[in-house]
């Protein structure tokens, strides 16, 4: 039991899939696990532990943001001995290259957040994916004959903005898509030397303000939930 979350000793798996959003979490206990059991409900930021295809897999929510993962994904490292965390998020893309449900493979998240540095000393605003994860992903995808892109992203607090045009940070790392999240568990997972990575769909597409349904954010990420598991499966 960490201060954030309630399950014991040994009731969460060595991997575990986190999404943002505690009810993502909850849609994926009930279809695609089995054996499952709800081990913490602290803030209502739900943690299951079941089984997909007979191995042990835990998934949990983040909530949003880089202090709430780096809370989340650090008592998941050094209290519960997790191995390997694969974010399991949405984003906004940049560029209207992409397109609504594109899967991304997050190699490096940039942000302008202090975190890093004033958490771990890690200096810069460049931060890679961590351990092998990244690469099972992508192996797996292949496997799944499924599209996934290697990408920069830009880990951001800001959901919403007065300009609209692309971030001097985002421009500076060629960076595609935005999200909240990654940049804190990638420095979390570095200073612990742990497995890290982060698989996003496209929910929104910044220039033309297309977008998916609140209901599209916790139900239809199907092909990104069956390729972290399917992933998880070779931890
Ligand atoms: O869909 P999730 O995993 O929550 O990720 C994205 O969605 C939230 C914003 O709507 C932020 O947490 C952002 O990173
Ligand atoms: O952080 C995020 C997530 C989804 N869509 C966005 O525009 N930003």
């Amino acid at each position: 039991m960490s201060v954030h979350i309630a399950a014991k000793k040994g009731e969460i798996a060595k991997i575990v899939l986190q999404p943002g959003d505690p009810l993502r979490a909850k849609y994926i206990a009930d279809h695609f696990l089995e054996e499952v059991k709800l081990v913490s409900q602290t803030r209502n930021i739900y943690y299951f532990t079941g089984k997909y295809k007979g191995k042990e897999i835990s998934v949990g929510a983040s909530g949003m943001g880089i202090p709430s993962i780096g809370i989340y994904s650090y008592e998941l490292f050094t209290e519960f001995d997790v191995d390997t965390i694969i974010r399991i998020g949405t984003c906004g893309a940049y560029t209207s290259d992409l397109k609504l449900f594109d899967l991304l493979n997050v190699e490096f998240s940039a942000s302008e957040s202090t975190y890093a540095k004033f958490a771990w000393g890690i200096e810069g605003d460049l931060i890679s994916h961590q351990g092998t994860a990244f690469g099972q992903i992508n192996e797996t995808a292949k496997g799944m004959d499924l599209d996934i892109k290697p990408t920069h992203i830009h880990t951001s607090d800001i959901f919403y903005r007065k300009e609209e045009g692309l971030p001097a940070l985002a421009a500076k790392y060629n960076c595609s898509a935005v999200e909240m999240e990654a940049f804190a568990l990638f420095a979390n997972a570095q200073h612990l030397g742990k497995n890290a990575a982060t698989i996003l769909t496209v929910s929104d597409i910044i220039p033309t303000r297309e977008q998916i349904s609140a209901d599209q954010r916790e139900k239809a990420l199907k092909p990104m939930i069956e390729l972290a598991l399917e992933t998880a499966l070779k931890f």
